[in-house]
């Protein structure tokens, strides 16, 4: 099946002389919830907005389901529901008015059973005839969910939907994403949350300076990533490891007062028992045992700072 978002090549230089996205290609399966993870400044907003037909490439093509986002971006804006970061709405009209006004722009018919559903998943119904100026900041996030779905695109665009969001509004966006992977809508959201984008992403692509580091499926970045280390202090230290203990993954530490021995938490064996059976059966005396866990988020750290270097 054909992508049903396809960036080939694509590039952004700001008027400034800014290069933001720097010969990016994606293909975005239709279904799948993708989850774009950078540090700040990456490009993950600009890489949105050009696929939305926001902000206008140098260079490059975006297609959303067979539209190019430049020629046709009407059909191609027409598919696509998009969250963005900054709060823009209409102060002085009532949350009903702007959601209700958002869906005519796409030239759908009035709805209004749709969009009871929709302020109600995001616990808005109450609300509905406030005006939106006088609502919480979280309330009007919710409102900017609403008016992204009011015309029910085929994918939606999160542009960082939980920082500085409080729990509930957390839960239920992630009920409304859950709901809408029941349709078939395709997800692509930015994050900052490593654990945000492993929970729910099929997919996660790294983006670091303008380029997109690596894509690959949730699991499989995980597998290949998910390490975890012992560190066994030894009683006496160890000049040099002695051959029986020698192995993939185990290091002499601290002046050989210590042996760390990095394992994949996934895989079937992890050595464990068998390095600890060798050190006893080496005479080694063991002070201490931990482990720590190469946390998520030191390796998207470690990836970026593999970038810089
Ligand atoms: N209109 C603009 N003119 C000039 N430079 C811009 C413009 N918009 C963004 N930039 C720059 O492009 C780079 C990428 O910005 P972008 O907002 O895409 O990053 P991001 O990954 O979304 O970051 P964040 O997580 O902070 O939102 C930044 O260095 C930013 O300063």
């Amino acid at each position: 099946m054909a992508p049903i978002v396809s960036v080939r090549d694509l590039t952004k230089t700001y008027a400034g002389g800014f290069t933001a996205l720097d010969g990016v290609s994606l293909d975005i399966e239709e279904g799948e919830i993708i989850a774009l993870l950078g540090p700040n400044g990456a490009g993950k907003t600009t890489l949105i907005s050009t696929i939305c037909g926001i902000t206008m490439p140098t260079g490059g093509t975006v297609e959303v389901g067979g539209h190019d986002v430049v020629r046709d971006w009407r059909r191609a804006r027409d598919l696509i529901g998009l969250v963005p970061q900054e709060i823009a709405l209409e102060p002085f009209s009532t949350v009903w008015n702007n959601v209700r006004f958002t869906r005519g722009l796409f030239d759908r018919p009035r709805d209004d059973a749709h969009l009871e559903r929709l302020l109600r998943d995001l616990s808005l119904w109450e609300k509905r005839d406030a005006k939106v100026m006088e609502l919480s900041g979280g309330m009007k996030r919710r409102v900017l969910i609403a008016k992204a779905l009011s015309h029910g695109p085929r994918i939606l665009f999160l542009d960082e939907p939980t920082a500085g969001v409080d729990v509930e509004l957390r839960r239920d966006m992630w009920r409304v994403v859950e709901r809408l992977r029941g349709e078939g809508v395709t997800i692509i959201l930015t994050t900052h949350y490593i654990e945000e984008a492993e929970a729910i992403a099929d997919r996660i692509g790294v983006i670091s300076k303008g380029r997109i580091m690596l894509v690959e499926r949730t699991e499989d970045l995980m597998r290949r990533l998910g390490r975890k280390e012992l560190r066994i202090e030894l009683a006496e230290p160890v000049e040099t490891l002695p051959d029986t203990l020698r192995r993939e993954g185990l290091e002499r530490v601290d002046g050989g007062q210590a042996l760390v021995y990095t394992y994949d938490t996934h895989a079937e064996r992890t050595g464990i028992t068998a390095l600890l059976a060798d050190l006893q059966a080496a005479g080694l005396q063991l002070a201490d045992l931990s482990t720590s866990n190469s946390s998520l988020e030191e390796i998207f750290v470690g990836l970026v700072k593999e970038d810089a270097a």
